[in-house]
C-alpha cells in the first residue's frame, strides 16, 4: 500500500551549464518534491498535489528552416521553448527529448506594497527527459511521470504497472499503462448577456486554458435567452449518464435556472449528484465569492481563476437547497414550488435589488444610487414572521437574541467538523463558541485562514527557475552532450533538464473530444402547466395551514427581512458572516420598524465588511425553516428567491442540509 508521502517515481536532473547542481525530483503522495543541491547547500520546496491542474507530454517544434541552430542567445532575450503535442506533425523529429509540462496554481504572497495579499500564480515545471537515444524510451519515462501525477491529482491510487523499475519493464509497457481515468465531462452554460456582456470572451480566454491543462473535456452550451437553461437540463434525457458537472459562466441567476431545472427532473435525486460549477461573470456572484471563501482561498485577487481552479480540481462538496413554497396574494391562486441555493428577501435589500435593474446601463453603481433613493422613500412592511431556531442555538427570553448551551455547542461543533464537512471546518467553528446574547463581534480578521500551504520558498526558487529558462534554450540550441556526458560505452548519460515557465509561455491546444457551439435539443414538447416540480417531501405544514407551536412568531412591522444561507450574496455583500454552504442554517437578517435612516445607511455601508452584524437594529437568527405573511396586497414592496423576484405574497421556506453538490478544491 502507498502511504503519504512514500516516494513513488525518483529522479536526478541538471541544468548544462550548472555543472554542480543537481535537481533531485521525487513524486510522493503529497506532491512534486523539488530539491536543489548545490555546492553542498540544499534547498526544497514541495508543489502540493492540491495545487498541480494537470500534466501533458510535448515534443520540441520543428525549427523553420531559415532559423540558425547555432545562433547566440541574445542577452536579455526570452525566447521560451517551443513545443508541440506529442502527435503533432510538427515535432522536431532530430530531438528525442520529451518534454513533460506540470501546471501549477501556487498561492504566493503580492510584491511590494501588495505583500499582505495572497494570490495564486501560475507555475509550469518542465521536466526534460532525454536519457535515451530512443524517443519511445523517453516518452515511456515521461509518460510513466505523467500517469501517476494523473491518478494523484484526481486523488486515485497510482497502479502498480506504472510505478514498476525500468529493468522489469518489457516493450510492453506503454500498453500496460491504464488511462489515468479521467470520468469527467463538463456542461458549460455560458449566459452572453450575463454582466458587462463579456463572459463568452471571458470563458474563451481565461477558463478554456485552465480546461486544456487539466484534459478536461467539456460540452459549450450559449444561452439563447431566460429559461433556455432551465429547460436544457429539465429536458436533456442522457444528462446525468453524459455530465459529471454542470459549469455556469454567469451570475447566480443562471445557477437559480439551473438548480430548479435539475429539481423538474424526475431522477432529481441522480441529477443533483452533478458537481456545480460557477465561473463568476454577471453582476450578482454571491455564490462564486461564498464558496472561495468558504475555503479561504484569496477570489478578490483574481476571481475567475480562483473560481476555474474549483470547477477543475472538481471536489463535490455538499451545498444545503432550500425549499420554498410561495403563494401569491390573489384567492384560491395555486402555491408554487422552488429551490434556492443564496437568499430570500422581503423589504429593502429587494426593493433595491429589483427596483434598480432600470439603471443596469450604469453598472454596480446602481446599487449605491437607488440604495440613496429607497432611504429617503424608506418603506417599512407589515406582517408576520414565523421561524424554527436551528438546533444549537435556542432563544434567549426577550425577543430573538439566542444563546447556546454548552451541549448545543457541541452538537454544532460535530455539525461543522463531522458529517457535515465539505468545507473547510476552520471557518465558523469559532462562531460555535460566540455569546449570542452579547453583541456578536467579529475576530479581527474575519476571512478564513487558507488552508494551502503558501510557496514562500517557492517564489524564490522559481526566479532562478525563469532565468534556467532562457539559458536551457541556449543550451539546447547550441549544444550536444558533452564528453562528461557520455557513458564508456558511448551512449549518453540522463542528463535532464529542469526549470519553470512563467504562464505567459503556456500555449493554447484544443482539448480532445470537446464540441465548443450551442448544443441542440428538441423543440420544447412541454406546456408550461406540464412541468412538474418534484424533490424531497416538506416537512412543513401548508402555507394555508399554521405554523408548528414550537416556532416562534413576530408580528409587526419590518424594514426588511433577508434570509441568507450563503456568507455573500454579491461578491462585496457579506451578509451573513456565519453562514456556510453546508451547514444547514438560514440566517435571518431581521430589521424591524424604528429604524433611523442614519442607521440603515449604517447598515448598507457595513454589509460589505460584515460589521452590519455588531448593529443593534440588525439581528442575525438562525433558523432550519421559517414564513414570511405579509399583510398587504397592495404592497410596492419585493420578494425575491436568489434575486429572481416571485409572488409578493405567504411565503415558506425549509433547509434541504447537503442536497446538491458544489465544485471546489
Ligand atoms: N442570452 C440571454 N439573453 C438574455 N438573458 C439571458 C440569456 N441567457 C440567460 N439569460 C437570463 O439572464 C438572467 C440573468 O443572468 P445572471 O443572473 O446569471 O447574470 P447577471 O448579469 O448577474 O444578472 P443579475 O444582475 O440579474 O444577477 C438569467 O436569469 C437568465 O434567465
Amino acid at each position: 500500500m502507498q502511504t503519504r508521502g512514500t516516494v513513488l517515481l525518483e529522479e536526478t536532473f541538471y541544468i548544462f551549464n550548472k555543472k554542480k547542481t543537481v535537481y533531485r525530483v521525487k513524486l510522493t503522495e503529497k506532491g512534486l518534491s523539488l530539491q536543489k543541491e548545490s555546492n553542498g547547500n540544499s534547498k526544497s520546496e514541495t508543489i502540493q498535489l492540491d495545487d498541480i491542474v494537470g500534466c501533458r507530454c510535448m515534443r520540441r517544434k520543428r525549427r523553420k528552416s531559415e532559423s540558425c541552430v547555432c545562433r547566440p542567445m541574445t542577452p536579455g532575450r526570452k525566447s521560451g521553448l517551443s513545443v508541440v503535442e506529442e502527435n503533432s506533425t510538427e515535432q522536431d523529429e532530430n530531438d528525442s527529448s520529451v518534454y513533460l509540462y506540470i501546471y501549477s496554481y501556487l498561492l504566493k504572497k503580492g510584491r511590494g506594497v501588495k505583500s499582505s495579499t495572497l494570490k495564486r500564480d501560475k507555475m509550469t515545471i518542465t521536466l526534460r527527459f532525454r536519457s535515451f537515444d530512443h524517443l519511445e524510451d523517453n516518452m515511456r519515462e515521461a509518460q510513466r511521470w505523467r500517469v501517476a501525477i494523473k491518478y494523484l491529482v484526481r486523488n486515485k491510487p497510482v497502479p502498480p504497472a506504472v510505478l514498476m523499475p525500468r529493468d522489469h519493464l518489457d516493450q510492453d509497457y506503454m500498453a500496460e499503462i491504464p488511462n489515468s481515468g479521467e470520468d469527467r465531462r463538463l456542461l458549460v452554460f455560458v449566459n452572453p448577456k450575463s454582466g458587462s456582456g463579456k463572459a463568452k470572451e471571458m470563458f474563451e480566454r481565461r477558463v478554456v486554458p485552465l480546461l486544456i491543462d487539466a484534459e478536461l473535456p467539456y460540452d459549450l452550451h450559449l444561452t439563447s435567452g431566460p429559461n433556455d437553461a432551465r429547460r436544457f437540463v429539465r429536458q436533456r434525457h442522457d444528462l446525468t449518464s453524459t455530465y459529471s458537472d454542470i459549469v455556469i459562466v454567469s451570475g447566480d441567476g443562471l445557477m437559480f435556472e439551473v438548480i430548479n431545472g435539475l429539481l423538474e427532473r424526475p431522477d432529481w435525486g441522480e441529477a443533483c449528484q452533478l458537481g456545480l460549477g460557477i465561473i463568476p461573470g454577471g453582476s450578482g456572484n454571491g455564490l462564486a465569492k461564498s464558496v472561495s471563501f468558504a475555503q479561504g482561498e484569496p477570489y478578490s485577487q483574481n476571481p475567475v481563476l480562483v473560481s476555474a481552479l474549483n470547477v477543475v480540481k472538481g471536489h463535490k462538496a455538499p451545498m444545503d437547497l432550500i425549499r420554498v413554497e410561495t403563494k401569491s396574494l390573489v384567492p384560491d391562486s395555486p402555491s408554487k414550488i422552488l429551490y434556492s441555493f443564496l437568499s430570500i428577501g422581503w423589504g429593502l435589500i429587494s426593493d433595491i435589488d429589483i427596483e434598480s435593474e432600470r439603471l443596469r446601463s450604469i453598472g454596480g453603481q446602481r446599487f449605491t444610487i437607488w440604495s440613496l433613493a429607497r432611504l429617503v422613500g424608506l418603506r417599512t412592511y407589515r406582517g408576520r414572521l414565523s421561524y424554527s431556531i436551528a438546533p444549537g442555538y435556542r432563544s434567549a427570553g426577550n425577543g430573538p437574541l439566542l444563546r447556546r448551551s454548552t451541549s448545543e455547542t457541541e452538537a454544532i461543533n460535530n455539525l461543522s467538523n463531522g458529517q457535515n464537512n465539505g468545507f473547510n471546518g476552520n471557518l465558523r467553528s469559532q462562531s460555535c463558541h460566540e455569546d449570542l446574547s452579547a453583541p456578536l463581534s467579529l475576530p479581527s480578521d474575519r476571512s478564513p485562514a487558507p488552508r494551502m500551504r503558501l510557496n514562500s520558498t517557492a517564489s524564490s526558487i522559481s526566479e532562478e527557475f525563469s532565468v534556467l529558462e532562457y539559458e536551457i534554450d541556449g543550451e539546447v540550441l547550441g549544444e550536444t552532450a558533452g564528453p562528461e556526458n557520455i557513458n564508456p560505452n558511448g551512449s549518453r548519460l540522463r542528463l535532464d533538464s529542469f526549470y519553470s515557465a512563467k504562464s505567459r509561455s503556456s500555449a493554447f491546444y484544443s482539448v480532445a473530444a470537446s464540441s465548443y457551439h450551442s448544443l441542440t435539443l428538441p423543440d420544447d414538447d412541454q406546456s408550461p402547466d406540464a412541468i412538474c416540480m418534484y424533490g424531497p417531501a416538506s416537512r412543513l405544514p401548508a402555507l394555508t395551514q399554521p405554523v408548528p407551536s414550537s416556532w416562534t412568531v413576530i408580528d409587526g412591522d419590518f424594514v426588511m427581512v433577508h434570509a441568507n444561507y450563503q456568507s455573500h450574496i454579491g461578491s462585496d455583500c457579506y451578509i451573513a458572516p456565519d453562514a456556510r454552504p453546508d451547514d444547514g442554517v438560514i440566517w435571518l437578517a431581521v430589521i424591524r420598524a424604528g429604524a433611523t435612516r442614519s442607521q440603515l445607511l449604517q447598515f448598507l455601508l457595513g454589509v460589505s465588511s460584515g460589521s452590519h452584524i455588531h448593529m443593534p437594529i440588525v439581528q442575525m437568527i438562525p433558523v432550519t425553516a421559517f414564513r414570511l405573511e405579509p399583510e398587504s396586497v397592495k404592497s410596492t414592496g419585493h420578494i425575491t428567491v436568489d434575486g429572481e423576484l416571485v409572488d409578493y405574497g405567504p411565503i415558506q421556506a425549509e433547509v434541504m442540509p447537503g442536497m446538491a453538490r458544489v465544485l471546489t478544491r
